[in-house]
């Protein structure tokens, strides 16, 4: 198997999934992912307790080189979610993401989820930018330390985390040390490039409304960002904790450099937003093509193997 991985026993035999929050909101949407030639996993948006209608709409716009939006956590709420990942026939994983909107909703769905039927990998999204007056979460990180030490009290299914891009290499040290203390499935990183702020230059307007124009950016744009948060937390993270690289994927060369710095899957959220799924074929054309020309038969034999100048 050329792209494949495993994270907390489950095996993959395709490295690509959608970003959360891209093409995932309803079952059809889900549904058209899983009969997509080239995803080896398919992930929910994040639900909350409840259905939420999320931000006023414009809240996603295409800028040049990637996204920015502001969608509010908009999702049919945890039991539509939970509906589908146990009872949909899939043959291949299915990951159920999940983001509360305050310390106290996180701690209450994943109760839910562990009490229920799944028994895939959960992923707690720690750092969605776009619920106004909520701070993300993995920003504050004695929050972050409190909150999983409470969930792994009683969380006995595997779970991983959706990180935000951190800045700082004292950042990437202090928040490795923190998820290293626990049992995690995978880190999944980077969630997009919070509040940043893009202008039509037709009418010098912004061109979301939520938060007066301020989003999560994606695509290209992110891509030094997702590089250099996949490879810091792969160099200081337990190996038993597997990483999801997520961030600026556009072709197969972006998922190769991914897989260069420890990705063991790799999601795209722009670039699907706008290409379709028929992406993910591509982008295994892609991959395979350039491993080819370099001698690879498998992932294994690249990933992590980026090397520096001595
Ligand atoms: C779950 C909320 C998120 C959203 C959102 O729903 O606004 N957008 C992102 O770019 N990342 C998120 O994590």
């Amino acid at each position: 198997q050329a792209l494949h991985a495993e994270i907390a026993g489950i095996k993959f035999d395709d490295i690509f999934l959608n970003a959360s929050g891209v093409h995932c909101q309803t079952t059809a949407e889900l549904d058209e992912l899983l009969a997509t030639k080239g995803t080896g996993a398919i992930i929910t948006k994040s639900a909350t307790s409840a259905y939420r209608a999320g931000n006023p709409s414009p809240r996603l716009s295409k800028i040049p080189l990637g996204s920015i939006n502001s969608m509010g956590l908009p999702n049919e709420g945890l039991d539509y979610y939970l509906d589908y990942v146990t009872t949909k026939q899939a043959d291949k994983p299915m990951l159920l993401s999940v983001a509360g909107v305050s310390y106290t909703e996180n701690l209450d769905i994943l109760h839910k989820v562990q009490d229920s039927s799944f028994m895939g990998i959960t992923e707690l999204n720690l750092s969605c930018p776009n619920v106004p007056g909520k701070p993300q979460t993995a920003y504050d990180f004695e929050t972050t330390e409190r909150l999983l030490t409470e969930v792994f009290a009683f969380f006995t299914k595997p779970l991983g985390v959706k990180m935000p891009p951190y800045f700082d290499i004292v950042h990437f040290d202090d928040m490795a040390k923190i998820l290293n203390k626990f049992p995690l499935a995978h880190v999944n990183t980077i969630n997009s490039i919070g509040n940043g702020l893009w202008i039509n230059e037709d009418t010098d307007t912004v061109v979301i409304k939520p938060k007066g124009g301020f989003g999560g950016i994606g695509g290209a744009l992110a891509k030094p960002t997702a590089l250099a948060n996949v490879r810091a937390f792969r160099q200081r993270l337990n190996p038993t904790i597997k990483m999801i690289g997520t961030g600026g994927v556009v072709n197969g060369r972006d998922v190769y450099e991914h897989i260069l710095c420890g990705a063991d899957l790799v999601s795209v959220g722009t670039q699907l937003q706008f290409e379709g799924p028929s992406m993910f074929a591509r982008l295994e054309q892609e991959l395979l093509a350039i491993m080819a020309e370099k001698g690879y038969t498998s992932v294994d034999d690249f990933r992590g193997q980026l090397k520096i100048i001595e």
